[in-house]
């Protein structure tokens, strides 16, 4: 992460009456860098991309984006900050073309050069009428118009959503030129699927709460693995269980089964070698899986 925070919220909360959507919220993000928001449909990510977007006013605490107040300063903000809503609103007669002049003459920026090349580099065809294109060129004609004024930061809601998985390939590119050339980018998602390849940090909430914060490579050392042994004679659970990081273990007669993150191989192996060991599996999980085994259940887990 770059020195510089882009975003930075201390105390941020909002409430909506009398449902608490988001509370004490302290985030920060650095230039260049691309941060990962993750959580379940209702944990606030939207809420949170709305106030840092200066859209809702906190209820509690601030938000700062490019040193500036995202609610006081919103108009400055908007001219520097691209956003990628979850429901983009287009307007059904325009043709991508006219939205690109019009969002172009808003921001007081157009580009539409660049504008073009993202269209060509994504596969859209900018004549067409909105209402006329499907789902995933609809999106794509909103990442367009997100991201055509080169804007220092990129706010994004679930973006790859319709999106097909060679046109997500272009997507994620776009989003390693933008920090490439010092920009940052903040993905909301619901799935570690959608951010791992690009998030540099991930941050969790749930049910309004910033559950945890960690670095993807943080996350990948703790990579769970599904480790089998079937032994020559029957073994007891207690000293696999007495490894630190072991889960999920199961002993039935001769045969042991565990999940373990890479930290706790080592430790593992050596248990495992005290008995004559007829067979062995080692195999790594999906690390949307290691993900749901540290943050997919109750409300609060340690980073
Ligand atoms: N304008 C609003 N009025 C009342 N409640 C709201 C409003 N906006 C959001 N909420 C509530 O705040 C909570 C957080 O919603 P939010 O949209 O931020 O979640 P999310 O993580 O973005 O979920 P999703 O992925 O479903 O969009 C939810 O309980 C939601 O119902």
């Amino acid at each position: 992460m770059g020195e510089e925070a882009i975003v930075r919220t201390m105390g941020l909360g909002k409430s909506f009456g009398s449902t608490v959507a988001l509370r004490d919220v302290d985030l920060t993000i650095g230039r260049g860098e691309v941060f990962g928001y993750l959580g379940p449909n209702g944990a606030g990510k939207t809420t949170t991309l709305r106030l840092l977007l200066g859209m809702l006013r906190p209820t509690t605490g601030r938000a700062s984006v490019l040193g500036l107040d995202a609610w006081r300063d919103a108009v400055a903000v908007h001219r520097r900050v691209g956003y990628l809503p979850g429901e983009p609103a287009l307007y059904g007669k325009l043709s991508g073309r006219q939205h690109v002049a019009y969002f172009g003459h808003l921001r007081g920026a157009a580009n539409d050069r660049r504008a073009l090349s993202l269209a060509d580099r994504l596969d859209l065809d900018l004549d067409r009428p909105a209402h006329e294109l499907s789902k995933g060129n609809r999106q794509k004609l909103a990442v367009v118009l997100a991201l055509m004024s080169g804007p220092e930061l990129l706010v994004l809601d679930e973006p790859t959503s319709g999106l097909d998985p060679i046109v997500q390939q272009e997507f994620y590119a776009l989003l390693r030129e933008q920090t490439d050339t010092g920009g940052s980018v903040l993905l909301s998602s619901h799935v570690l699927g959608e951010v791992q390849r690009v998030a540099d940090r991930i941050g969790v909430v749930r049910s309004g709460r910033l559950i945890a914060v960690e670095r993807m490579a943080d996350l990948r050392e703790k990579s769970l693995h599904h480790v089998g042994a079937r032994f020559a004679d029957d073994v007891n659970a207690a000293e696999f269980a007495a490894v630190p990081g072991v889960r999920d273990l199961a002993v039935t007669g001769r045969v042991m089964t565990c999940s373990a993150p890479q930290a706790a191989l080592d430790g593992l192996l050596k248990r495992i070698t005290r008995h004559p060991v007829v067979d062995l599996d080692c195999a790594e999980a999906e690390l949307e899986e290691t993900f749901l085994a540290y943050y997919g259940t109750g409300e609060h887990h340690a980073a």
